[in-house]
């Protein structure tokens, strides 16, 4: 099966400093995949070379076979995928109903379209109903993002990311700053928001990795350090040397590293 993604001997230098040297590995489809690592492992760089904002110094990223590396954010969007961001992306002054209809109207490809038919954008009024409901925020869709709480922020961006429809979705660091009760509610969200799609996802809090990832990707010093199962990873004693530690979740999870 062509996998949803592929990396393939990525290489990502800034001038003389190498960042990730021959990083390769592979995402399913309809897998959830968790990239954990210390801190500077180069987690948000790998997610800004796969989605475009960075070019890969050398190495190829595959998204269902094709080559996107180095492409515009845009085609790589086209191409089926999408992405949140960690610090917030949100329009401020628009309502979350208004930011969700802006990714819709994208990814319909109403942004272009000098005239709409009124179906069209009736359909597409439905769907960020919808979504405003799948995030909770059905009661407070009209009220401008910048006056609601940052956990409620962080939903709509993640909506933003689920309502473009693309095949596989990047999460960087969903659950930062969330509570335990957000954060347990957010696991939940992201779960069914991506059901039957592919997730990548950058995360420190362990709880949430151990319970979404069917595979889990450790990085350290530039390279892949394991991959595999989240049993595999927690049993491996590399991964724990070079990351997980003494917080390696023995059973129940919930460390944060
Ligand atoms: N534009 C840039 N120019 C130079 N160095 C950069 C640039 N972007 C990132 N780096 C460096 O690349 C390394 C990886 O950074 P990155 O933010 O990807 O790590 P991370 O694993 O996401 O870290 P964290 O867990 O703290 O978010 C760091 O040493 C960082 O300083």
């Amino acid at each position: 099966m062509t996998p949803a993604l592929q990396l393939t001997d990525l290489c990502k230098s800034f001038g003389p400093t190498r960042i990730f040297d021959g990083v390769s590995l592979s995402v399913a489809p309809g897998e959830r995949h968790a990239v954990i690592g210390p801190n500077g492992a180069g987690k948000s760089t790998l997610f800004h070379l796969i989605s475009g904002r960075l070019s890969p110094s050398s190495g190829s990223i595959r998204l269902f076979g094709r080559d996107v590396a180095g492409a515009p954010p845009a085609r790589i969007f086209a191409s089926g995928l999408a992405r949140n961001f960690q610090i917030n992306s949100l329009f401020a002054t628009l309502s979350a109903r208004e930011n969700l209809r802006c990714a819709a109207l994208i990814e319909t490809g109403h942004h272009r379209a000098l005239w709409r038919r009124a179906a069209g954008i009736r359909d597409l009024a439905d769907k960020v109903t919808e979504m405003l409901d799948r995030i909770g925020l059905g009661r407070r869709g009209d009220i401008p993002c910048d006056q609601l709480s940052y956990s409620e922020q962080r939903a709509i961006e993640i909506g933003m990311a689920a309502i473009s429809g693309r095949q596989v979705v990047l999460l960087d660091e969903p659950t930062a700053g969330m509570n335990h009760a957000e954060t347990d509610r957010f696991i939940d969200l992201i779960r069914g928001l991506t059901e039957g799609r592919t997730l990548m996802v950058v995360e420190h809090d362990m709880g949430v990795v151990f319970s979404l990832a069917d595979r889990i990707t450790v990085l350290a010093a530039g390279k892949v350090v394991a991959s595999g199962a989240p049993d595999e990873i927690r049993g491996n004693n590399e991964v724990r040397e070079a990351y997980l530690g003494q917080h390696a979740p023995a059973g129940k999870e919930g460390a944060e590293c």
